[in-house]
């Protein structure tokens, strides 16, 4: 079986189907990413796969870096983004923002 690339919470798959959740925040394991890598996309909870997304960029950032603009682009507001986060990465600091497009 085709493994994915990169898994979401089930709960954020609507979002991103629906072109609503366009970034996701991730630590070191995961900055490996490059622009224009397709990437079979499945979900956290069962490996199912859902989409493919193209990746559009890398970007470091720190946790107080964190702004209104990325939480547009997560469909939360910047106070949801921080709790999630923090619910994911306690006491990380160092993230890397992917950026991507639906492709399929
Ligand atoms: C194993 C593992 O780390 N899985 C993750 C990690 C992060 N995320 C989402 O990325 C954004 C910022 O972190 C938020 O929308 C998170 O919910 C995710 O869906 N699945």
């Amino acid at each position: 079986m085709l493994q994915n690339d990169i898994t979401f919470f089930a709960r954020f798959e609507p979002d991103i189907l629906a072109g609503r959740k366009t970034i996701t925040i991730r630590d070191a394991a995961e900055s490996h990413f490059q622009p224009g890598q397709r990437l079979r996309t499945g979900r956290y909870e069962d490996n199912g796969y859902f989409c493919t997304l193209e990746v559009i960029s890398t970007t470091p950032v720190a946790l107080n870096e964190l702004n209104d603009e990325h939480a547009r682009q997560e469909n939360m507001t910047l106070a949801e983004l921080r709790q999630v986060i923090a619910e994911i990465y306690p006491g990380l600091d160092e993230f890397y923002v992917i950026a991507f497009k639906r492709i399929s």
